[in-house]
Formats: structure tokens, sequence, C-alpha cells
């Protein structure tokens, strides 16, 4: 297949050395995918504040040069009808080490499967990382919404969401069924006939690889509690074994001392000296008490269905999914991206909250090591929300706000820089 990527004129590629270390040149190229729906009105802005942000930091020292690649609908319109997602879309990605994407459709019932999902499937970004913050002055339905900072490691690779299903009245569902009812002795399906199915895998593996990403990250920023969110009561050998999984290897890898006989534990920070607690919640118990005690939470490690129902609920705790950032990591490749979809509703009118994206961004500049320009995004996002000029999202929640466009949000995003 002919190429459709341009590569730019000038920029170097990301490397990552020996020991895995991320080396960064001072003008890297950065494949962005733009993304369907609103993914036309929040990619640019969010490129023109990390442009503006890295100038103002570096000067010209340091530049972004980006690279457009494509995926969703802007591939098919590129490539050809049946293309969602090209080889060379995942090369680069692979290749260039670092990314970020706009959303992506994914239909409701029949049609395409979650072209997210493929990436991360097929790049093996297993961490979905989706840190929860408040911005001073955002409106919220919480009476004290500051203390809701919590970071969600979510397993992107493993559970019901990994799509191994088969439609009902298909011939792959009723032999599913038939082994499983004829072969496997099971009785608790209720209706045989006509009966969608699906498969939930969670193995020692997957769970280990997230779960040690997560107590790390509470090592190197000095967080307070890991909590393992599942719904182990009644998933016993899957979600149950996640708990028990994560358990074991914070005792085994990290030394973590059990507490009052367990299965709660705690380590030492081997950096900071203080304790970290390791402890576990069940789901729905979770999501009522991140509304009434959410300080008692911290990084939050889980599965995929349940860390992408915790993403949207933790969201709306600090404003909504406009301003909910994320990123897609892997062994040496990340891929950032916004917690929201491609609202389109909004699509192509210059109006919905480029936050979300911006502050993907943001992730991504650290990630980058280029805390400067990092800080820079915050200190614009704070400053433009605090001056009360903000998008529809927050407009209409909020008294004697100004209402800006997604564009101009953007510009006030760097004029408060
Ligand atoms: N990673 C990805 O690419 C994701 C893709 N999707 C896909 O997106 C499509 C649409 O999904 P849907 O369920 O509607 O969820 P969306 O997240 O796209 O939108 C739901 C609602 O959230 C609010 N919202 C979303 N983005 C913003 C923003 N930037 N600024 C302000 N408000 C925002 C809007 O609320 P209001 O109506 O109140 O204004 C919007 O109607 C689906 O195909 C889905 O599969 C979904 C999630 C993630
Ligand atoms: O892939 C999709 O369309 C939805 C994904 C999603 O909601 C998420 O990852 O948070
Ligand atoms: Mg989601």
């Amino acid at each position: 297949m002919e190429s459709k990527i341009e590569r730019p004129t000038e920029g170097e590629v990301i490397t990552v050395a020996a020991d895995g270390a991320l080396q960064v040149p001072d003008h890297p190229i950065i494949p962005f995918i733009e993304g369907d729906g609103i993914g036309v009105d929040v990619t640019p802005p969010m490129r023109k504040v990390l442009d503006a942000a890295v100038e103002k930091a570096y000067g010209h020292r340091r530049k972004l040069h980006w690279m457009e690649i494509y995926c969703g609908e802007k591939a098919t319109q590129t490539y050809g009808a049946d293309t969602w997602l090209p080889e060379e879309t995942l090369a680069a990605i692979r290749d260039f080490r670092v990314a970020i994407k706009g959303p992506l459709t994914t239909p409701v019932g029949g049609g395409i499967r979650s072209l997210n999902v493929a990436l991360r499937q097929q790049l093996d970004l297993y961490i979905c990382l989706r840190p929860v913050r408040y911005y001073q002055g955002t409106p919220s339905p919480l009476k004290q919404p500051e203390l809701t900072d919590m970071v969600i490691f979510r397993e992107n690779s493993e559970d019901i969401y990994a799509g191994v299903e088969w439609q009902a009245g298909t011939a792959e569902a009723d032999k599913v069924i038939r082994f499983l009812t004829e072969e496997m002795g099971v009785t608790k399906i209720r209706f045989t006939q006509e009966c969608g199915i699906g498969i939930k895998p969670i193995s020692r593996a997957g769970t280990e690889r997230l779960v040690r990403a997560a107590i790390q990250y509470a090592i190197d920023n000095d967080r307070d509690s890991v909590t393992l969110v599942h719904k182990g009561n009644i998933m016993k050998f899957t979600e149950g074994a996640f708990k028990d999984f994560g358990y074991a290897l914070a005792q085994r890898e990290f030394g973590a001392r059990l507490i009052d006989g367990g299965p709660w534990c705690e380590l030492t920070n081997p950096k900071s000296g203080k304790t970290i607690v390791i402890k576990d919640v069940i789901a729905d118990a979770f999501l009522q008490q991140i509304l009434l005690r959410p300080a008692e939470y911290d990084v939050i490690a889980t599965m995929n269905l349940n860390g992408d129902y915790v993403s949207d609920a933790l969201a709306a705790q600090v404003g909504g999914i406009g301003i909910a950032p994320g990123a897609n990591i892997g062994d040496g490749v990340a891929l950032f991206e916004a917690t929201h979809g491609t609202a389109p509703k909004y699509a192509g009118q210059d109006k919905v909250n480029p936050g979300s994206l911006v502050l993907s961004g943001e992730m991504m500049l650290r990630h980058l090591g280029w805390i400067e320009a990092a800080d820079l995004v915050i200190k614009g996002m704070e400053g433009a929300i605090a001056a009360k000029t903000v998008t529809y999202d927050f407009e209409r929640l909020m008294e004697g706000a100004e209402l800006l466009s997604c564009s101009a949000f953007g510009d006030a995003v760097i004029s408060n820089m």
C-alpha cells in the first residue's frame, strides 16, 4: 500500500535506550491522529497550546514536529473505504514511540469493533493512565471537589472489553453455548437459544504488569495508597483473581506486609520512607465511596471495563469529561488520548472543551521530560478557568462566566501561561 504519511522535513525520532529510558531529541517528531467527530475541533487547539508552551519554555531550542497519521473515518477517506486502521499508522506509533490521538467512533451493536481498543491491543499499550484532579473554580456537583485526587490505572488489554464475544443466533454463539452446557456441565445459562455470549479473560501476567506499574507510580510520586477495584465477590475467578494476583505481587515484589492478618497490606516507600497502603474495594461500593469519601482513595488499579466506568464517573466529580486526560502506555510506546469520545452532535462546531486533549498533551510533555512546558500548560489551564473564560460545558454551570469557543479556549490557555 502506498504511504500516505508525510514525514516532516525537520525533526528526529525518539528512541529508547537499553535501560528502557526515552531518548528525546530537542526536535522530536510526534505522530498525531486527528480523530473523528470533535477530533477536528480539539486537535488543532491541543497542538497550538503545546507548541506555545514549548516555545515559551525553551525558545527555539526545542520544538515538536507534528506528523499526521490516520485512523478512523479520515483513514477511510485517505486510504480507501475499508481501511480504518492502516498498518503504517501502527508502525509509526511503534517507531516514533510517542503519539497523541483524538477520539474515534465505535458504532453500537454492529459495525467495526473499537479502533481505540484495537490500537491498545495491537501496540500492547496495557496501561490506561487517567489522572483525575480538581482545577480551582471548575463547576462540580461535589461540595469539596478538591478532595478528589486520584490516578486511575486501568488494565487495557484484557477483560470482557477485549471483544471476545459472539452474536445471538449465530453458529459460533450456539457452538460456545453447546460446549458450555454439554461438555462443561454449565446449567446456569437461563436461555440457551438466541443468546449472545462473551468471554472475560483476566490473567496473572496481565494483572501483574498493571498492578506493578500502579505501585511503582505510587512510589515514584509519593502517593498514599493503591486500591484494587473489583467485583470479585461475584466474578470470583476473574475479578477476584485480579485482587488476589495484585495483593500477591505487592507482597512478593514490593515487600508489602499484611495489616492485621490481611488482605490489606502496606509497604514502606523506599524513596520517601512513607507508608503506602495496598487495599481493595468492591466496585459498586467504590462508586458510592468516591462521592462520599473521595479523600480515602489515591492510586486506583482496576480492570478494563471497571476502569472505563470509573474514568467517566470520577471525571464528572471534578468538572466532566471535557477536562479528563489520559494515556495508553506500554513498554517503550505511549499513545496519549482524552477520556471522552467523539461527541458527534458537536462535531465541527468549534464548541466543545479541548481541555481533555490539551491535558493529555500536557501528560505527553511530562512523559518526554519537558517538565517546564508541561507546567506552563497547567498554569494556562488554571488561569483560564480561574478567569471564568470557559467553553459551554463549564459556562452553563458557572455564575458570571464568559462563553468561549473551543479554539478561543485554547487561546485563553496560551494567554494565561
Ligand atoms: N477513546 C475514544 O476515542 C473514545 C471513543 N468513544 C466513542 O465516541 C462516540 C460517542 O460516544 P458517547 O457515548 O457519546 O460519549 P462522548 O464522550 O463522545 O460524549 C458524551 C457527552 O460528554 C460530553 N463531552 C464529551 N466530550 C466533551 C468535550 N470535549 N467537551 C465538553 N463536553 C464533552 C458531552 O456532554 P453534553 O451532551 O452534556 O454536552 C457529550 O454529549 C462513540 O462511538 C464511542 O464509542 C467514547 C469514549 C472514548
Ligand atoms: O473505544 C471506544 O469507542 C470507547 C472507549 C472508551 O470509552 C474508553 O476507552 O474510555
Ligand atoms: Mg470510556
